[in-house]
């Protein structure tokens, strides 16, 4: 039996405001609690019952990124000032970066740019310098994932140098500060050493300390945070991840727009039988609700992928082991695994050696 030690219980919801619109940016249901699982490390986890329907998480982003395909015309840049992040639709006028650094840079406003001056201050020069040779030379995901890094070292640097805990950084026990990223799961062992050297070259070229991005940690510490970042960010759909049985038809969650890492909603495990449900709300904000009635002492587990794209076992336990290094084990993984192979060791977690 899989032992479970409990890292606290708490008896009350988690409200954090945002500080500049006064929107409720962190929501924890009294319900949910976080626990520690032996093989899959932090774990989210039932209290008491919890009604089908119920919402559990709202979780603001440490950082986010718009995806798209391209932003000097795409309607789905979202507003750059990380207190707002709405949506930036095509009809409606957008303030660019005076200083002209990419087009994926963009506010609804210039009362939002004027607010996101010191954070936006902190990227621009690298988005300058190096955003068309990462593009070029490594490509757009490789861009993305350079670009959300730089952007958590925005928000540690605000948070270190500008901001003084307006918002409560940690209440019962919810780190969602720069502490919080320093909780996530991922390392160089999580990776390939292929993976891992690739990753060592871009942040010696781009992403060390320096005038341009002045973060003051060490090459190794970026690398390890890019190990961390690959391990737990989301991609942002317009539409629910995780329905289970899926709906026929088929209906996928539609294109990816954003990527995000959130310090809460990071310590959701996967199951391919999920009892969550998540999705992103206009702001931004990864938002959990229960799909199923979920008793106390169970785990709450949402999907990592769209279940519509992923449905028979061997594509699931590639998928998973590809981008998220781990074999499942969920009920329905277990239930679909031919008698054979259920004490074959080639399907554990595996380790490159
Ligand atoms: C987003 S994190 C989830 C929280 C993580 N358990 C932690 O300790 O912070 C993703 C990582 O959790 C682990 N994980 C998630 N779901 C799992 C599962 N069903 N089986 C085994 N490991 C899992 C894997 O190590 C994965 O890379």
């Amino acid at each position: 039996m899989i032992q479970t030690a409990y890292i606290r219980s708490q008896a009350s919801i988690l409200i954090a405001s945002d500080e500049t619109v006064g929107r409720t940016s962190r929501w924890v249901h009294s319900h949910l609690i976080q626990a520690l699982d032996p093989i899959k490390g932090r774990q989210l986890r039932a209290f008491k019952d919890i009604p089908a329907g119920t919402r559990m998480l709202v979780d603001r982003p440490y950082a986010i990124i718009p995806v798209v395909d391209n932003p000097a015309t795409n309607d789905d840049l979202l507003c750059s000032n990380r207190a707002c992040n709405c949506a930036l639709r095509s009809n409606v006028s957008r303030v660019s970066c005076p200083h002209g650094c990419v087009a994926d840079v963009a506010w609804c406003s210039s009362t939002c740019r004027d607010a996101d001056k010191a954070y936006h201050s902190f990227e621009c020069n690298w988005l300058k310098r190096y955003a068309n040779s990462i593009r070029k030379k490594w490509g757009e995901y490789v861009f993305g994932m350079s670009w959300l890094i730089v952007r958590m070292l925005a928000s540690r640097h605000i948070e270190r140098t500008i901001q003084h805990d307006t918002d409560t950084s940690s209440t019962h026990g919810w780190r969602h500060d720069w502490c919080g990223i320093e909780l996530l799961c991922g390392s160089v062992d999580t990776w390939s050493h292929e993976q891992v050297r690739s990753w060592t070259l871009l942040v010696k070229k781009y992403l060390q300390n320096s005038a341009v991005l002045p973060h003051g940690l060490t090459a190794q510490q970026v690398l390890h945070l890019i190990c961390q970042e690959e391990a737990n960010s989301f991609g942002l759909y317009p539409r629910e991840t995780g329905i289970y049985p899926c709906p026929q038809p088929h209906i996928n969650r539609g294109e990816q727009f954003a990527a995000a890492v959130y310090p809460l909603a990071a310590m959701a495990n996967h199951s391919c039988i999920p009892n969550m449900i998540h999705k992103p709300d206009e702001y931004g904000h990864m938002v959990f609700t229960a799909s199923k009635d979920i008793l106390a002492g169970q785990e709450c587990c949402i999907s990592y992928f769209d279940l519509t794209e992923y449905t028979d076992l061997t594509s699931r336990r590639e998928h998973l082991r590809k981008s998220f290094r781990f074999t499942c084990q969920c009920d329905r993984c277990v239930s679909e695994t031919p008698a054979h192979e259920l004490n074959d060791w080639s399907v554990m977690p595996s380790m490159d050696i």
